[in-house]
């Protein structure tokens, strides 16, 4: 149920059980109510009962006599919920039925606002051509003036949300209303590039029959087009009713306006954040054309809109960039603070989190978690032997070949303090903990560096690991303090070896990896 729907309910059930087809819209919201009647004449499906103005935009409707389909100016469905009052025949071009539409402006005792009420009613063929006389009857000209008013409040409205990829379109409808509602044969925008030496034609729309002059309209340098550049600066508004007449200063322009065939021309600036940004203009090809201040109005109102809608759009584009910047930014905080600086695998803040994360996942799955613990043998003495700066190389060295043979997913090398490494291994056997701690101790080993100190002369390193079942009572710290006691085993009984110690029964199994050589 639509969330309007639940303030009246009694009057919606009404609408929409109604034997005419109706199409009901609050002048201050944007939604559009169809009652069932509507919703199966129009095509639509009975439970999208709430529709909106792209909906009602891509309802096809075509002329009785010349079967044209009707384009966004004389859409009569747009022009009615505007609030202009109709009485015309079109055709629903999905089942060809003949529909005559009627709009007005209601006032409905029991809400707050004024609603446009439209009623569709199918026509019988003998009804038709009463019907396009009384609709073929001369607009005056304040009905023009309101049903222009009426559609480009329709498209601005939906310019409030406008997303980026769909800003050309709109652009493209507003010239569109604009062209046509002017009787002009072109009308254009215009934008000035950033640093405003450049101004390019970005969007066109151009009466049937009529040239378009767009693609040789771009990157235009201001010392083309000098004059206009100016007036627009100036005065906002460029209006020549014919160009023969303009003054000597305008040359350049004058041989550009002969050359795409113009007679009279009108443009309006075109602002955003205060800022001229480009204009936007009518051209008369056909005939001169004496403006009317109406049409400076029209103009204005479209280039006001175009310009807020361009700022609009800008905005939130600015404001994705910084979003995207501020997460890219953050995403790299947070990957320097869980990396070690020296070694650049991942430190003691990060081990930390992953093995409580381990611990958790372990204990909610019933999987083993092993963790093993690494330490350099000798290192003071290799410190003092090779100095601090080579110590840190070895450092480096061992990190990184620890990092190589732990590569399964779920494993972490962290680099736990000091001389000291600490690596999380979940979901492992106690073979394959003891084939890890195996691979680890020779690969430091295969390094062969030199350590005249060290009783194998080599710099090695010593394991402790623990294998534990753990279940949501386990801590992190009982982990590690089982592995320390291993290691701790590993180095007093000579280094260069691992020890583990394993879950039994209720009491722990210490098991030792010893070094063959
Ligand atoms: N170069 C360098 N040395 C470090 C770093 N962190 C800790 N150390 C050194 O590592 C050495 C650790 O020495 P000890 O804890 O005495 O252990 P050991 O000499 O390796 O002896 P065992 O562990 O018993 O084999 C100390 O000399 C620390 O200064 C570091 O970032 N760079």
């Amino acid at each position: 149920m639509p969330a309007k729907r639940k303030d009246t309910p009694h009057f919606w059930a009404i609408i929409d059980a109604l034997p005419i087809a109706v199409l009901l819209k609050d002048t201050a919201k944007p939604e559009i109510f169809a009652n069932q009647q509507a919703l199966q004449l129009l095509g639509l499906e009975p439970s999208q009962q709430v529709l909106s103005l792209s909906d009602i935009r891509h309802i096809e409707l075509t002329e009785p006599d010349s079967n044209e389909v009707l384009g966004l100016v004389q859409n009569p469905l747009l022009l009615a919920l505007g609030g202009s009052s109709l009485h015309q025949v079109v055709y629903l071009n999905q089942n060809q039925f003949r529909v005559q539409l009627e709009s007005r402006l209601i006032q409905l005792s029991f809400t707050l606002s004024k609603s446009v009420l439209i009623v569709l009613k199918p026509e019988q063929p003998h009804d038709i051509a009463a019907a396009r006389q009384s609709s073929t009857h001369e607009v005056s000209e304040l009905e023009e003036a309101l049903a222009f008013d009426k559609l480009i409040s329709l498209i601005s409205a939906e310019l409030i949300n406008v997303q980026p990829e769909d800003l050309d379109t709109h652009i493209d409808d507003a010239l569109t209303a604009l062209g046509e509602f002017c009787h002009a044969d072109r009308s254009y925008v215009f934008l000035f590039h950033d640093d405003m030496t450049l101004m390019s034609n970005t969007h066109e729309w151009v009466r049937a029959g009529i040239s378009s002059h767009k693609d040789h309209l771009q990157n235009m340098p201001e010392a083309s087009q000098p004059y206009i550049w100016q007036v627009l600066q100036t005065e906002h508004v460029f209006a020549a009713s014919d160009i023969e007449q303009l003054p000597a200063a305008a040359a350049l322009e004058k041989q550009e306006f002969r050359k795409e065939d113009i007679q009279s021309i009108l443009c309006s600036a075109m602002y955003s954040q205060g800022q001229l940004i480009g204009f936007v203009g009518c051209d008369m090809v056909a005939r001169k054309r004496a403006w009317t201040n109406s049409d400076i109005r029209r103009l204005k109102l479209v280039g006001n809109m175009i310009g807020n809608t361009i700022q609009n759009v800008n905005y939130r584009l600015s404001l994705k960039q910084m979003q995207q910047e501020l997460l890219r930014a953050n995403r790299e905080l947070q990957e320097l603070a869980s990396r070690d600086g020296l070694t650049g695998i991942a430190n003691r803040r990060h081990f930390d989190l992953v093995l409580q994360q381990e611990l958790n996942r372990c204990a909610r799955l019933h999987l083993p978690l092993g963790l093993i613990m690494v330490d350099i043998d000798y290192f003071k003495s290799y410190n003092d032997s090779y100095g601090h700066l080579a110590g840190d190389d070895a450092l480096k060295q061992v990190a990184q070949q620890l990092l190589q043979t732990v590569k399964r997913q779920g494993e972490l090398v962290a680099r736990y303090g000091g001389e000291e490494f600490a690596i999380i291994v979940p979901g492992c056997s106690k073979a394959e903990l003891c084939l890890l701690l195996e691979k680890l101790r020779s690969r430091i080993e295969q390094l062969a560096i030199a350590h005249s100190k060290a009783p194998t002369n080599q710099l090695t390193i010593s394991l402790g690991a623990s294998l534990t079942e753990p279940d949501k009572h386990t801590s992190s710290s009982e982990l590690i303090n089982e592995a320390d006691t291993a290691l701790y085993r590993a180095k007093a009984q000579g280094r260069n070896q691992a020890e583990v110690i394993l879950p039994a029964e209720n009491s722990r199994q210490v098991s030792a990896i010893k070094n063959d050589n």
